[in-house]
């Protein structure tokens, strides 16, 4: 049979009815905007014109007046907004939930969660697993791969063609068995299949390592439709008796191609193994990254007549299109200084989860971040939990991971992914920047890298990503992105508060020395926790450090060739102190960073050399990429193949570690 057609995403699978109410929605929003606006000159206006307390008080009244006017007004208007949202959804998007055999109370549940129409991929999904067929699914990260299949396997179970055929009643068999890369996507799915089936009166069990056997053994025991977990534990408990596949109506693998790669592949098998008659099974295949050779591996899971959706297919882009993606040049010594700016700048005060490479580093980052917490494969899983509902539940604002949170994470309000270095995978790069931007949402990805080794230029051409090149924050960037929030936090202190703190605010004025602008300068830096300001240089992120852009009016093949030329004019202990130097793209010069003590020396010593020009950076130039020759991750789709050596680094402290990783399963030991 054919495969469903290959179709854009949401954005471009508007019609022209969704364009003009889009239209609609953006006049309003801009009314909105332009009205506060309005207010806010009105009320500028009566400031200046009044000199005298009492004056600015009055005015200060009549402004809360305007400004809650503009609110209850901004509320009117969003309702409205929303009202022609409805609209749009009821009546004229061909995916409203109405329009699909989906039943009253799913309807309902659904309703409640926000949910009024489907997204592309369930829209197109949805069908062809209630009519029965296998299918590989594949959509971009945060487009809503769970729900489709959660839905119409829901709908199957009790309405559909496998109604008849399910067991019910205590100690039934399972329905359902999802297989999923880890402990903590394990828990979000079952959490969602929970939501909606306990509407249907289906029952669900999540069933992963780390956690105790005997709560998994007595709910198996009573008895469940839907089982979700990670291939070891559920390998377990079919060998201990507790897994009864023989009436399975779907098998689902999720992240399939991560759970491949992590080496769970005979686990898989083996489960998968265990259905005596596949023609009775429907099994699913999702994931927003399909490697060819999960393509293969899925002939042997799935049915000949298997149907595929890729939403993402041969387009250039594979990544999420709702995010930034941005990289910064920095080495590891300045990295633990450098986030908290990054995070600063980026990540518009909502979460942010990092990636580090390795548990360690994981660790140990996370204890050098203000406010964050780790999360990674050495941490007892009752503490894993613990954190990240902690983080779900805004507790804490910055995770420290490993990849144990790349993949499947739904995490409301992840503004900024920050990864350490680049992952040796294009796959990782896009499940990793893909914990924003999700569910229409827009979202930053900052991914640092050393210049003189990592390969970007690898990531980019593969994920089809088109990377904003930036350099560390500077002062200025810094406080134009807080600076807003601060005056705002000012803003709304209240005015009976003035009289407590004038005098002393009088005094501060006297003394200071400071006019009283610089002095509510320093109050706005304080306000947000900035008290102070670092320069950092634009190739390696350190603070103090200044970039120099040398050329010689030759192409500079290598870098000792630009160290040979810098020696010949600069005092060679400078020389020796000399950090990340790299070759520019054009090949004419070389970028490196010196102390700014030694600024002068360098630039003085010019005057030295014949045909050399030594200037400091304005801006990084494009720089000359590393090839990337380490060997791939895994082989012909047999899982993991060995451990990656080198790539451990400490913190603050610079170098680079050297420490095999991987082995035994996988990454088990890995992250
Ligand atoms: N039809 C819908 N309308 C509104 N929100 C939805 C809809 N379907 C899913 N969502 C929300 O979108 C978010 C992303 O969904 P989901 O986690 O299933 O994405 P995904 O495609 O599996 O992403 P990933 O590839 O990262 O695993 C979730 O918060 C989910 O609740």
């Amino acid at each position: 049979m054919p495969s469903l057609p290959i179709t854009n995403d949401a954005v471009s699978m508007e019609s022209p009815k969704q364009k003009s109410i889009k239209k609609k929605k953006e006049k309003l929003q801009n009314d909105i905007v332009m009205e506060e606006e309005s207010v806010k000159k009105s009320s500028k206006k009566r400031k200046k014109g009044s000199d005298d307390d009492e004056e600015v008080k009055s005015g200060t009244s009549s402004d809360e007046g305007s400004r809650m006017k503009v609110k209850k007004e901004k509320k009117k208007k969003k309702s409205k907004v929303e009202e022609v949202e409805e609209v749009v959804v009821k009546k004229d998007d061909p995916n409203a939930v109405s329009n699909f055999r989906i039943s009253e109370p799913l309807k309902m549940k659904l309703k409640e969660n926000g949910i009024e129409a489907l997204f592309p991929i369930q829209a197109m999904t949805f069908n062809t697993i209630l009519d029965g067929s296998d299918l590989v699914g594949r959509a971009r990260t945060g487009q809503g791969k769970t729900l489709a299949f959660v839905l119409p396997i829901l709908e199957s179970l009790t309405n559909g063609p496998a109604k008849s055929v399910r067991k019910t009643g205590y100690g039934r068999v399972p329905s359902v068995l999802v297989l999923l890369p880890t402990r903590e996507l394990a828990n979000q799915v079952y959490s969602d299949f929970e939501v909606y089936g306990s509407s249907l009166g289906l029952s669900a069990c999540a069933v992963y390592g780390g956690a105790p056997y005997g709560p998994q053994e007595n709910k198996l025991r009573r008895g469940v439709d839907i089982v979700i977990g990670t291939p070891g534990r559920i390998k377990d408990h079919i060998e201990k008796g507790n897994i009864d596949l023989s009436h399975l109506k779907f098998r689902v693998l999720d992240e399939a191609d991560e759970m491949l790669r992590m080496g769970f592949v005979d686990d898989v098998e083996l489960i998968l193994g265990k259905v005596q008659d596949v023609t009775k099974v429907q099994t699913l295949l999702f994931s927003a990254t399909l490697p060819s050779w999960v393509k293969q591996i899925s002939t042997k899971f799935l049915k000949a007549d298997k149907k595929t959706t890729d939403l993402v297919g041969n387009e250039k882009m594979k990544a999420s299109t709702n995010v930034r993606h941005i990289i910064l040049p920095c080495n590891h010594t300045a990295m633990a200084q450098l986030i908290p700016d990054i995070i600063r700048c980026y990540s518009s005060g909502g979460r942010t989860i990092i990636f580090a490479e390795k548990k360690e580093s994981a660790s140990e980052l996370a204890g050098l971040l203000p406010g964050a917490r780790a999360l990674h494969g050495d941490i007892q899983q009752s503490q894993r939990e613990v954190t990240l509902k902690a983080f779900r539940a805004g507790k804490f604002l910055t995770l420290v991971a490993t990849n144990v949170a790349a993949r499947g994470l739904d995490i409301n309000d992840v503004q900024l992914i920050i990864q350490c270095e680049p992952p040796r995978d294009v796959e990782a790069y896009i499940h990793r920047s893909g914990r924003t931007g999700r569910a229409g949402n827009t979202g930053v990805a900052v991914m640092l890298y050393d210049p003189r080794r990592s390969n970007v230029a690898k990531i980019e051409r593969e994920a089809g990503v088109k990377f904003e090149h930036v350099s560390a924050p500077q002062p200025d960037e810094i406080a134009k992105a807080m600076g807003g929030d601060a005056a705002e936090m000012i803003t709304e202190v209240s005015d009976s508060v003035i009289p407590a703190f004038k005098s002393a605010a009088e005094e501060l004025l006297k003394n200071s020395g400071l006019s009283a602008v610089e002095l509510l300068a320093k109050a706005l830096a304080k306000a947000v926790g900035y008290t102070d300001v670092k320069k950092r240089s634009l190739l390696t992120s350190m603070e103090n450090y200044v970039t120099l852009l040398l050329e010689g009016g030759k192409p500079m093949f290598t870098p000792s060739f630009a160290f040979g030329t810098l020696r010949r004019f600069v005092p060679e202990d400078k020389v020796d102190a000399v950090q990340g130097l790299a070759l520019t793209a054009d090949g004419q010069g070389a970028v490196f960073d010196v102390p700014a003590k030694d600024l002068d020396v360098f630039l003085n010593s010019q005057k030295n050399a014949v045909n050399v020009s030594l200037k400091v950076a304005k801006e990084l130039p494009s720089l000359q990429q590393r090839e990337d020759n380490r060997p791939s991750r895994y082989s012909s789709g047999r899982g993991f193949s060995g451990g990656r050596n080198g790539g451990g680094y400490r913190f603050g402290r610079g170098g680079g570690g050297g420490r095999g990783g991987g082995g035994g399963r996988g990454y088990g030991n890995r992250w």
